[in-house]
């Protein structure tokens, strides 16, 4: 993955193109992230932000909040079931929204069943990192309405998000295609015009 030099700057260009969630990436060993860069984007931006990482002690949400996240991930492939469901819980009493993360169908009933308000749904398979695009629009009817939907990964354009709003997304989760670009700030704003078109709003918002 594309070392970010500066991730509260690119934070702030993402805010400044109208990005309604920033995403940091914690995890240290695979991926090079850490909690100062938590901690720096917070520092910087007024929009909510995602600690993503590999979340299976209540400690790390703890940490997630002190650090600044209003959000954390939690991979359901990371979690027995007992485990997700308590990190639900603890995640919501302490005042973090969960995005709960699936990569197919078992793991979508996993997440509903614990309790999961907001599906992230990995279009991007965690061992071998293929991203499969398919994935969002073969899981996105087996989740109930008054969920909200998020497409993960693989959005390399306005076409990508659209085609995912088409299959019923609410949000996307942008990385790559962002951080390898030219112009954040000109890239968000563009996703977002896309995202906004009124030939989206199939009954929601
Ligand atoms: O870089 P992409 O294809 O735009 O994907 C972003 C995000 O979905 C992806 O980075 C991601 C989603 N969940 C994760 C968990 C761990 C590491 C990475 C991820």
């Amino acid at each position: 993955m594309a070392a970010i030099a500066d991730p509260a700057g690119l934070a702030a260009d993402y805010e400044a193109g109208g990005a309604a969630v920033i995403s940091v990436l914690t995890e240290q060993r695979r991926f090079g992230g850490s909690l100062a860069d938590l901690e720096a984007v917070r520092s910087r931006v007024d929009i909510p932000v995602l600690r993503k990482d590999f979340i299976v002690t209540s400690y790390q949400l703890w940490e997630a909040r002190a650090y600044g996240a209003d959000l954390a991930l939690l991979i359901v492939a990371a979690l027995d079931q007992p485990a997700l469901e308590s990190l639900i819980e603890r995640a919501v009493s302490i005042g973090l929204t969960p995005l709960v993360e699936v990569h197919d169908e078992d793991e979508v009933d996993r997440a509903v069943d614990a309790g999961a308000k907001i599906i992230g749904v990995n279009a991007r398979n965690l061992k071998t990192l293929e991203v499969d695009r398919g994935t969002f629009e073969r899981l996105a009817p087996e989740i109930p309405d008054g969920i909200v939907k998020v497409a993960e990964s693989g959005v390399r354009g306005p076409h990508d998000l659209i085609a995912y709003a088409n299959a019923g997304a609410d949000a996307v989760l942008v990385g790559e295609s962002l951080v390898t670009g030219r112009d954040p700030k000109a890239a968000v704003a563009d996703l977002v015009a896309a995202g906004e078109h009124p030939a989206l709003r199939h009954g929601r918002g």
